[in-house]
């Protein structure tokens, strides 16, 4: 079954509801670009972890530290700038997925 033949109840829009099938198919149509972003983002985020340890194995071979505090700041700094309070949550989520829990 693909987005547009989901039943009703999967989109919350009560079955009986004058303009129910044109709220299914907005909804349906908007999951699918929902679920879209969601891989790109995923993608996105694994494409981060990737060159985060890049950084960390170049930094471990030659004595470093594993973290480097200052710079994650600054990234917390970017991401409330881009989304607002929210985004530092979500950068420290990003950070604890790249460089593991302190
Ligand atoms: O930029 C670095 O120095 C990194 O090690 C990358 C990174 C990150 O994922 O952004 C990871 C750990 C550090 O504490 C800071 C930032």
């Amino acid at each position: 079954m693909n987005a547009t033949t989901a039943p009703a109840s999967s989109t919350c829009v009560p079955s009986d509801a004058p303009g129910a099938a044109e709220a299914n198919a907005v909804i349906a149509g908007a999951r699918e670009r929902i679920d879209a972003l969601d891989a790109e983002i995923i993608a996105l985020i694994r494409r981060r972890m990737a060159v985060s340890d890049e950084v960390k194995q170049a930094r471990l071979a030659v004595g470093g530290p594993r973290l480097a505090l200052a710079r994650e700041m600054e990234i917390l700094a970017t991401y409330r700038d881009g989304l607002g309070g929210d985004g530092t949550t979500i950068a420290m989520t990003v950070l604890e997925l790249c460089r593991g829990k302190l």
